[in-house]
């Protein structure tokens, strides 16, 4: 047993979930209870002023497992969003919400977990993987203290028999089951051992066996001092008795709140009896729906069950107990993990993930022999003739736009499949968007280092590229810089669109521009003036021009008297390079990428901040 972790919590586990838990691995560490309480909630739409919300107000209490239940539209994410405080862009929110009497804010977040309907993981990793990388994202303390985490969550969720299993992409690679993929959602939660654990719709999409295992460990969770509040569409009877308390949202009001048997004799009371053998939450449900062309008799009989629930014993006590509660501590909450291992846990993340995407190393890979055999093939021991020299020209200028392309169009992903996780874990207060945008980046480096390198070493010797040792390095490392360059390029496009497709909308054309300034296609001395100054943001242009300048420096078989500087000044000048620009035009390459990565970093943070 870890210090700090109690047996308060003796959670067994159906053995068909891959194993039991004995007492003495009891879960999850003892949590200080905490009372959420939320008093007259309006959230509006702040453009339209539609009203979402209207004087909302309950209580969930430690130790309980709380529905919050109604029509479609009724408001039950809109609620769970406000307590949160998530995904309120757009929305004005006015009322009180209070964590043990106490007001928090967004501050909430370090006391409560927050398993949104939306799964997001990253499908190339097994249930493990994942798991131990969110420990290492949500856990402070040793290496032992984080597995040991995570095996007891893998335990008591019922995750072990999937544990190596990869977690796949919902319609595109499979993986595991929507159960196990609910149940791994929690899991992540846990792994922090919040005192309150909210859902958006967990059963959903599951079948009834799965949404039964599903609520009843959450029950469980619930039962252990935690605070468990979940919107559910239409529970089964069964299910619907597993709950401790239920609130049925109609129209952004408040219809009822008490346990589920109280429910029951309160719609009885206002006029709508449950019949027997009769689903009471499926009645319930439809007795607050809002039904087409019938819209007046519903919002009236709406109106008279709110006004019911307001003025009856229910609604009185709901009063009196917001009025009772105390202003209590407030639990300190999730520590932020340090930067270094925010940065390694997110490396590992993003390494793994990159290797096991069959579009990235192996394509890329592949891709990288076929062109450098291709470059070789065709520029084959090119004669050292006038035609010659124009063709080994184009040779470099190709390389240079091979090293481009592919690198761009291949980082441009960089951040649209990760972006939704990305938003979520940030304001869950995983990590910083430094951490994330650093740890990214580097993890592209390997796979646009090596294939370039591939390629550029394939077709150097067939071309018959100068070969001095000096030479080749320095071509080598031209190389690097245009691609990461490129790569720079990639990630700052990626993180400034709107949308993947806006990225590669604009970076096709942008492409085009500085190839069309590179120096191959048109004299960069006599490009007019309006347009010659792109070629100074043009990598193309240094790169191109830097590996002209290595190649001509010398060539293979003829000495300083056959080949000097004036013939290497006369090719260099006939696309008006000069000599002197070796070492400039690497230094201009290199400011780049890192202007790139700086814009590539400011876009990302400013568009994740926004999005909470
Ligand atoms: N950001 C928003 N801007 C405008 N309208 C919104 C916004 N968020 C929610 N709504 C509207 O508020 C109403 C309640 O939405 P909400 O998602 O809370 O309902 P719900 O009870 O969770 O429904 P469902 O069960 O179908 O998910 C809906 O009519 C929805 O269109």
């Amino acid at each position: 047993m870890l210090e700090g972790e109690t047996q308060s919590l003796l959670l067994t586990e159906p053995s068909d979930y891959g194993g039991t838990c004995s007492l003495n691995e009891s879960i999850l560490e003892s949590v200080d209870p905490i009372t959420l309480s939320w008093k007259n909630l309006q959230v509006n739409v702040t453009k339209s002023n539609r009203q979402l919300l209207n004087n909302v107000s309950g209580i969930a209490r430690p130790g309980e497992l709380m529905a919050l239940m109604g029509a479609s539209g009724a408001g039950k994410t809109t609620l769970l969003n406000t307590l949160v405080q998530r995904n309120l862009n757009g929305l004005s929110v006015e009322g009180e919400v209070l964590v043990n009497g106490n007001e928090m804010g967004r501050r909430i977040t370090a006391v409560s977990g927050y398993a949104q309907q939306e799964e997001l993981f990253v499908g190339t990793l097994t249930v493990r993987e994942y798991l131990s990388i969110q420990a290492r994202l949500r856990v402070c303390g040793s290496e032992e203290r984080r597995e040991r985490r995570v095996s007891i969550v893998l335990r008591q969720l019922g995750l072990l028999k999937c544990q190596h299993t990869r977690i796949g992409v919902m319609g595109i690679k499979k993986g595991i089951s929507g159960g196990e993929a609910r149940r791994l959602t929690f899991a992540c939660e846990l792994l922090s051992n919040p005192p309150v654990l909210f859902c958006d719709e967990p059963t959903t999409g599951l079948d009834s066996y799965m949404a039964e295992s599903v609520v009843n460990v959450l029950s469980r969770i619930a039962h252990s001092g935690r605070t468990v509040l979940c919107t559910i569409h239409q529970p089964a009877s069964q299910l619907y008795a597993l709950f401790d308390s239920v609130v049925f949202l109609a129209g952004g009001r408040t219809a009822f709140l008490g346990s589920p048997q109280q429910s029951i004799r309160f719609f009885e009371s206002a006029g709508h009896p449950c019949p027997h053998d009769y689903n009471p939450a499926d009645m319930i449900i439809h007795t607050l729906a809002v039904i087409p062309n019938e819209e007046v008799v519903c919002r009236e009989r709406i109106d008279a069950i709110c006004a019911h629930f307001t003025a009856g014993e229910a609604g009185k006590i709901l009063e009196t107990e917001l009025k009772s509660i105390e202003v209590g501590e407030v639990p300190t909450g999730r520590e932020a993990v340090p930067i270094i291992t925010q940065m390694g846990a997110l490396f590992h993340r993003a390494a793994l993930d990159n290797w096991r995407n069959p579009s990235l190393y192996k394509a890329k890979l592949i891709q990288k022999i076929i062109m450098g055999l291709f470059i070789g093939l065709l520029y084959l021991n090119t004669p050292l003739s006038s035609i010659g020299i124009s063709n080994i020209n184009g040779a470099l200028f190709y390389i240079v736009a091979e090293l481009t392309y592919s690198t761009l169009f291949g980082i441009i992903t960089f951040l649209p499949q990760d972006y939704p996780l990305v938003v979520r874990e940030y304001h869950d207060g995983l990590y910083s968007v430094f951490s994330y945008f650093v740890s990214k980046s580097l993890s592209y480096v390997p796979l646009f280092t090596l294939d370039g390198l591939v390629m550029v070493l394939i077709c150097y010797w067939m071309v018959g590229f100068s070969s001095s040792i000096s030479q080749v390095l320095a071509a080598i490392l031209i190389c690097l810089l245009i691609e990461q360059s490129s790569s720079a390029f990639g990630v700052m496009l990626s993180t400034i669109s709107p949308s993947y497709a806006v990225a590669v909308s604009l970076g096709g054309p942008l492409l085009t521009l500085l190839s069309l300034t590179g120096g191959l296609y048109a004299n960069v001395g006599a490009l007019p003036a309006y347009i010659s100054w792109i070629q100074y943001l043009s990598w193309f242009r240094y790169g191109f021009e830097a590996l002209a300048i290595n190649q001509w420096s010398a060539v293979n078989g003829l000495n300083s008297t056959q080949w000097g500087d004036q013939a290497r000044d006369e090719v260099l000048s006939s696309y008006s390079f000069s000599a002197s620009n070796l070492w400039i035009d690497q230094i201009l390459m290199f400011s780049f990428i890192l202007l790139f990565y700086l814009i590539g970093f400011l876009g990302l943070a400013f568009r994740v901040k926004r999005s909470r």
